[in-house]
């Protein structure tokens, strides 16, 4: 596995160990790079293996991204991952795409003027998506609210200024690029299509109301379902931060016909760092999809201290955007994680066949028992639900 920079550094004292405030883990770049660098390489090997899986019964292939894209990955110092996963080739079907996640920090203070903030973003993010369209990328999703500060802990509506529409100025910047590299970039929901269209938009479905995350301030539950978007390159679907912990939103996905689901976050490691990993790999296998995990780095700091509601004292930050972005496929297998503190472009070559192949391997569609579901769900909502529970007579007798 390729080292990075002095960060992916094998010599770490104790006490380095013990300071690390970068984000890193214990002073490497990410979990596999940690391992990779610490364990022998058979022991390594059988590790990744269970960490993560095998694609058509080998280890996950990386690919080499261009010169031009590795001069920009150096140049602009963001982390630059590439993969490639296979189905079992088909005689009358093919369907390979080349996606890519983009995760970035915030570019300027949080004290500096809104549009300079908005531009500085804009600007760090030019080489990168400069760098998805040189190696060839056909679709590009950014982070949850790419272009500004998460700032929804704070419950100040000042930071409303950075609402756009649809066709606001983010969304004009990314259709530039989607025209010039014949390719779609998602703003988290607004769709824009190879020639610079907007195909669509889908709404945040669940609002957190956990931690610092009360988003529910500032926006409403969507209301446009579960759309997926047909494209020229696959059939796409976007899932909002949130709603990953949700499996029937990814459920609605899969049974509109999504083969990749995108999932644009914003989350900090005290609060899901150990859930991110399973989350998507789960919904993956389950769904037989794609998901491509997205998730900003960095620390954010406030100009106003705000509490959490939770008796503690108040404080100016979220905690560590911890980044991690990657890739899980419907075969159990995932790509490494991009680095925990860097900006990073995550590059993946996908045989959409994957998706229908693991569906007639394991028949989870055809197992399913919707039916049961659907009654279950149906008596759940009405206001006399009682739930379905069989006590053990013996349970509230008096004891002899
Ligand atoms: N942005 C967002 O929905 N964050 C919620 C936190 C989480 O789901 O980990």
């Amino acid at each position: 596995m390729e080292k990075t920079d002095g960060i992916g550094k094998e010599n770490v004292s104790t006490e380095e160990k013990q300071s690390f405030k970068d984000g890193s883990i214990c002073g490497y770049n990410s979990l596999h790079h940690l391992l990779s660098a610490n364990l022998k390489p058979q022991l390594y090997q059988e590790v990744s293996r269970l960490l993560l899986g095998l694609n058509c019964g080998k280890a996950l292939e990386t690919i080499v991204p261009p010169e031009s894209a590795k001069a920009l990955s150096s140049k602009h110092d963001f982390d630059l991952q590439a993969y490639k996963f296979s189905a079992d080739k088909e005689l009358l079907r093919e369907s390979r795409v080349r996606v890519s996640l983009i995760q970035n920090s915030i570019a300027l203070p949080t004290t500096a003027p809104f549009s300079d903030q908005k531009k500085a973003i804009v600007e760090k993010l030019r080489p990168i998506i400069d760098a998805a369209g040189a190696s060839g990328v056909n679709i590009l999703c950014l982070q949850e609210a790419w272009m500004m500060p998460f700032a929804f802990c704070t419950r100040e509506k000042r930071w409303c200024e950075f609402a756009e529409p649809v066709n606001g100025e983010s969304t004009q910047f990314l259709q530039e690029f989607a025209l010039k590299y014949n390719m779609r970039l998602w703003n988290t929901a607004v769709i824009i299509g190879n020639h610079g269209n907007i195909i669509g938009k889908h709404r945040k479905n669940h609002i957190p109301r956990v931690g610092d995350f009360n988003e529910s301030t500032y926006y409403m539950e969507g209301n446009t379902g579960h759309p997926v978007f047909e494209t020229v390159y696959g059939k796409i679907a976007v899932n909002i931060c949130y709603g990953r912990h949700h499996p029937l939103n990814w459920l609605a996905f899969g049974l509109n016909g999504a083969e990749i689901v995108f999932n644009p976050s914003a989350t900090v490691g005290e609060l899901s760092e150990p859930m991110w990993p399973i989350e998507a790999r789960n919904a993956s296998i389950a769904n037989s999809y794609f998901v491509g995990s997205i998730n900003r780095v960095g620390t954010e700091i406030f100009p106003n201290p705000f509490t959490s509601g939770d008796g503690k004292p108040q404080h100016p930050d979220f905690g560590h955007f911890y980044g991690s972005s990657h890739f899980s496929a419907p075969d159990a297998s995932c790509t490494p994680s991009l680095s925990r503190f860097k900006d990073g472009l995550m590059i993946s070559d996908m045989d959409l066949n994957l998706c229908r192949q693991l569906k007639d391997k394991w028949g989870f569609r055809m197992t399913a028992r919707y039916e049961l579901y659907a009654d279950t769900l149906a008596s759940y909502l009405k206001p006399d639900f009682e739930p379905q529970v069989i006590s053990d007579p013996f349970l509230h007798k008096k004891s002899f």
